[in-house]
């Protein structure tokens, strides 16, 4: 008789991954080839993929439990923006080495925190060998009712811009991540600091805002890559202009302090990115019985710009006057 596996990649699959699979019948506690998963009845099936990688997306020295909260807030995001709800999610990993049992454990407790918040859990996945720096791509389903999937591409002319949440914490946080000392020159304290850094390291996507997004929104999507850019890529879509108002996006206490000290850090936050907020574009008529669905939802939202014929985005200052803001925005191959 074959003796019990305890060591090798199918153990080291068994002991991290199959007790996050474990509540979902389909991954068939991750021995077979493939999962199984049966659409609910009268939902369609909504698909996306984003991967974080070690230098890019987090520090190789951030806690492997953020790190994989991060891998699926980041996808999580995704699904929100488009007024799904999340189903299961397929993992593919690629370590340079084979990470240490005490690293295992805490990416391990990360990802079970992060599906017991977002309500889906492990279907499958892959981990492998390969030299550089680690990779982590996550693959997440979600689910609409039938024909109900909120595009990116059909805000209209009029239509108001809202924005969840607070924007640029996760982009200062990122700078005070790379030197702690800049909190001094941000005017933050040590609570504040880490409260940014915290939001860098573990975005935090508004899924109780989906219902309402479903049911209001013309078009909505999620920004990881800065305001102004994300912004554009939905204008741009729907073939409609849009202007944001300076003035009323949403800012944090620390945020709102950091910016006051040295209002250059204004741009760090329309367009620094890492916020994982939903910017959804609403008809005027619809403004109102969404901001109470949002409000029940628990989630605050501001109205931050409105679309309009044409295809400019424009953005006005804290001051009201226009901001030069072409170019920002994060950008993997810039040129
Ligand atoms: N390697 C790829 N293969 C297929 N589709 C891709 C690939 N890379 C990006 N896409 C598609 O391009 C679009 C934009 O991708 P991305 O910027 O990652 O979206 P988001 O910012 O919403 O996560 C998405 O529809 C995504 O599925
Ligand atoms: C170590 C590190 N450096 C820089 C950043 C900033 N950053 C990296 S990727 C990114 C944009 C979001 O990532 P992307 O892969 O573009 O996600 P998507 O837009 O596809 O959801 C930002 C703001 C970071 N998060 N961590
Ligand atoms: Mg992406
Ligand atoms: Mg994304
Ligand atoms: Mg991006």
């Amino acid at each position: 008789m074959a003796e019990r596996e305890t060591r090798g990649e199918d153990a080291l699959i068994q002991a991290t991954f199959a007790p996050l699979a474990s509540g979902f019948p389909g991954a068939f506690g991750l021995k077979d080839d493939c999962a199984l998963l049966t659409p609910p009845a009268g939902m369609d099936l909504v698909l996306t993929t984003d991967a974080v990688a070690e230098g890019v997306h987090f520090f190789a020295d951030d806690a492997a439990h953020d790190i994989a909260w991060k891998a699926l807030a980041v996808n999580v995001s995704d699904l929100v923006a488009k007024g799904a709800r999340p189903l299961a999610y397929l993992l593919a990993l690629s370590f340079p080495d084979r990470p240490d049992d005490a690293w295992l454990a805490g990416f391990q407790a990360g990802l079970a925190d992060a599906q017991a918040a977002f309500g889906l859990s492990l279907a499958g996945g892959d981990t492998d060998r390969r030299p550089g720096p680690l990779s982590i791509g996550v693959t997440a389903v979600g689910a609409v009712p039938h024909g109900r999937f909120v595009q990116r591409g059909t805000a209209q002319p009029g239509d108001l811009l809202f924005l969840s949440g607070t924007l640029g914490d996760a982009a200062l946080g990122l700078l005070l991540r790379q030197d702690r000392a800049r909190a001094a020159q941000m005017g933050l304290d040590d609570v504040s600091a880490r409260a940014l850094v915290g939001r860098y390291l573990r975005p935090q996507p508004k899924l109780s805002l989906a219902p309402a997004i479903l049911e209001f929104a013309s078009a909505a999507m999620d920004v990881s890559d800065g305001l102004v850019k994300d912004c554009g890529r939905l204008a741009r879509a729907s073939g409609v202009s849009a202007r944001i108002e300076g003035v009323r996006v949403p800012l944090s206490e620390p945020a709102r302090t950091a910016v006051e000290h040295s209002p250059d850090l204004f741009q760090v936050v329309l367009s620094g990115g890492d916020d994982y907020e939903v910017l959804a574009a609403v008809p005027p008529d619809r403004a109102d019985a969404f901001r109470d669905a949002a409000a029940k939802s628990g989630v605050a939202v501001a109205e931050v710009g409105q679309c309009g014929d044409g295809q400019d985005v424009t953005v006005a200052g804290r001051d009201g006057r226009a901001l030069d803001v072409a170019g920002g925005g994060w950008d993997h191959f810039p040129s």
